[in-house]
């Protein structure tokens, strides 16, 4: 375990009103994993990241790097922590790459040959080594995300924050990011706290994700057992014949249906696959012919989808 959050309650106060933004959360990070922490918006993630980064002091509760308290670390949590926040509005535009890696490698308080040797490094790693002598203002987005990264990563951090880091980014770079932040993971035990509101990232991604709703956790787990819990027994099945829909109904309760020319695609919900035999035997049995019959699991943003769904308190089958 590299970080402890222990009773983490944040709460602003502002002319007289008080915001409760965090509500009493307790939970760890593991050394090296990836951890996402997500939520609709209001729900505290930003606050969540500037208590664990040090931005903000909690109202209540703590936060252990280590069995340290960072807020007692001060200055030695940040030779610990890499932060990519905002992204690219953390470079100078009008210098180059190499030249913002100096600037920032000087401010981290690193001597010239430890920022050259560790810029070379991951210049290479992010496919930037030949870009490094153009002015950042004429990087693409994705260039000046994965220089941000690289400077968040100088002084070889223990733990990595990364806020959006695919937001903007074509399908391309998006892959090479994941498996940019996969790498550091895995191969250089860097644990990485992510956010991001683009769920296919996350569900490639992400080792365990932290749901917040309201301040408080809503969920905490691998993505395997978050889809597994959640995940709806949605059956596609395909015939060459168009069924009228009082004819499905007697034989489930739950279910969608398209027609195509002269074929149906029947979206079932079932939690017995009995259900699915008994509907297939009849179509045999009555001569139709069956095009497919496929199981489809939901999807990291179905499920969360059915989170944050107005009035939904806990995850619902379809
Ligand atoms: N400086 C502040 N003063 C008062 N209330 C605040 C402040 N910052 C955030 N809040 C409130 O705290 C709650 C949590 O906000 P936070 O920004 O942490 O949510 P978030 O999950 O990051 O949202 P988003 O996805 O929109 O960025 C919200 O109700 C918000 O209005």
């Amino acid at each position: 375990m590299i970080l402890k959050v222990n009773d983490l309650t944040k709460v602003y106060r502002n002319n007289r009103k008080e915001e409760l933004a965090l509500d009493s959360i307790n939970f760890h990070v593991n050394e090296g994993e990836i951890f996402s922490i997500l939520g609709e918006n209001g729900a505290g993630k930003t606050t969540l990241i500037k208590l664990m980064t040090n931005l903000l002091t909690p109202s209540k509760g703590e936060i252990l790097y280590q069995g340290k308290n960072i807020t007692m670390m001060g200055k030695d949590y940040y030779k610990k922590i890499g932060v990519v926040l905002e992204g690219n509005r953390n470079l100078y535009w009008y210098l180059s790459a190499y030249e913002n890696i100096y600037y920032f490698g000087r401010l981290l308080g690193l001597n010239k040959n430890t920022i050259e040797n560790r810029a070379n490094e991951l210049l290479g790693f992010f496919g930037l080594y030949n870009e490094k002598d153009k002015k950042v203002g004429n990087f693409s987005r994705g260039m000046q995300q994965k220089l941000a990264i690289i400077i968040s990563l100088l002084h070889e951090p223990k733990i990595l924050f990364l806020d959006e880091p695919t937001l903007g980014l074509d399908v391309l770079s998006k892959r090479d990011m994941i498996k940019k932040i996969r790498y550091l993971s895995r191969n250089d035990n860097v644990t990485v706290i992510i956010t991001s509101h683009q769920l296919d990232v996350i569900e490639k991604v992400a080792d365990r994700v932290l749901i917040l709703k309201k301040g408080k956790i809503e969920f905490l787990d691998t993505v395997f057992s978050l889809k597994k819990i959640y995940s709806n027994n949605k059956y596609i099945i395909k015939v060459e014949k168009i069924l009228d829909e009082s004819y499905i109904k007697n034989y489930f309760n739950k279910f969608n249906i398209t027609y195509s020319g002269n074929t149906t695609q029947i979206e079932a919900y079932v939690d017995d696959y009995n259900f699915i035999n008994k509907f297939l035997e009849c179509m045999i049995k009555n001569d139709i012919c069956i095009n497919n019959v496929s199981k489809d699991s939901n999807s990291l943003e179905d499920i969360m989808y059915t989170f944050l769904k107005p009035g939904s308190d806990k995850v619902e089958s379809i």
